[in-house]
């Protein structure tokens, strides 16, 4: 059985107190949710401490948005697996395009970040996805296969979320036809040893276009940015209606 989840990446946005009077408005929405659907917030480093207080007993889990393939070691500016999962944190975003553009994230380091958050307990949501050029050129479909290959040299299918974000929908407000990222998952899904992974999409995914894309039988939840920075809107894609 797949997994639905539902996770906001919130970036390099929300100061502390920020993240905590998200909390206040949003909280209240999720008795509209139903059971099975995962839920997931992806604050910055600062905010994960105190949201994992204030989110206790509560049915929403928390992920950071990267982690350090060392356990601990001279890595400025990184973070561990131990120090997150101290603290309550479950996911992990590893590979995010983000990272991979201005970070010089490659396949090989985000095959070993999604090993050690696996070692240490956390479930790693791995991102693939091809630029506009990618696309224009036909190249989608073989780089993303190439992304898989490379990326999930041995890590276990059974703790892991993929995300398939293409990079042309990021925060363009240019969705992926809800059809045409369904028929790129269903690719992924073939290409996987495990077909219950669950498989997510992100990419200007909004209020207004989440049922739509819900709707699509290979997509298990969605990835978002932009429109998980409000308590309001973020709560209507995590209420999504089945269509
Ligand atoms: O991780 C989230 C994605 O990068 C999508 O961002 P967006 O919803 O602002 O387009």
């Amino acid at each position: 059985m797949r997994k639905i989840v539902i996770a906001g990446n919130w970036k390099m946005y929300k100061t502390q107190a920020e993240s905590e009077d998200f909390l206040r408005g949003f909280l209240p929405y999720l008795q509209e949710t139903p059971e099975e659907r995962e839920v997931l917030l992806c604050p910055p480093f600062t905010d994960l401490s105190g949201l994992s207080r204030n989110l206790h007993g509560s049915r929403v889990q928390l992920g950071a948005q990267n982690v350090h393939w060392e356990e601990y070691g001279a890595y400025t500016g990184e973070i561990s697996a131990p120090m997150l999962t101290e603290i309550g944190v479950r996911f992990v975003i590893v590979g995010h395009s983000e990272r991979r553009q201005y970070f010089g994230e490659t396949d090989a380091t985000v095959n070993l970040r999604l090993r050690t958050a696996q070692r240490f307990g956390l479930t790693p949501i791995l991102c693939v996805g091809e630029t506009k050029e990618q696309r224009d050129k036909g190249e989608t479909e073989s780089l993303i296969s190439l992304q898989l290959d490379k990326g999930l040299v041995d890590i276990d299918q059974n703790n892991l979320v993929i995300a398939y974000e293409p990079i042309w929908a990021i925060g363009t407000g240019d969705t992926c036809e809800a059809v045409e990222a369904n028929r790129i998952i269903g690719l992924i899904r073939s290409e996987l040893s495990n077909p219950n992974v669950s498989i997510q999409y992100g990419g200007s995914v909004k209020p207004n276009n989440i049922d739509e894309i819900m709707a699509q039988p290979e997509i298990d939840g969605v990835l978002v940015g932009g429109a998980s920075l409000e308590a309001e809107s973020f709560a209507r894609i995590v209420n999504y209606k089945l269509v």
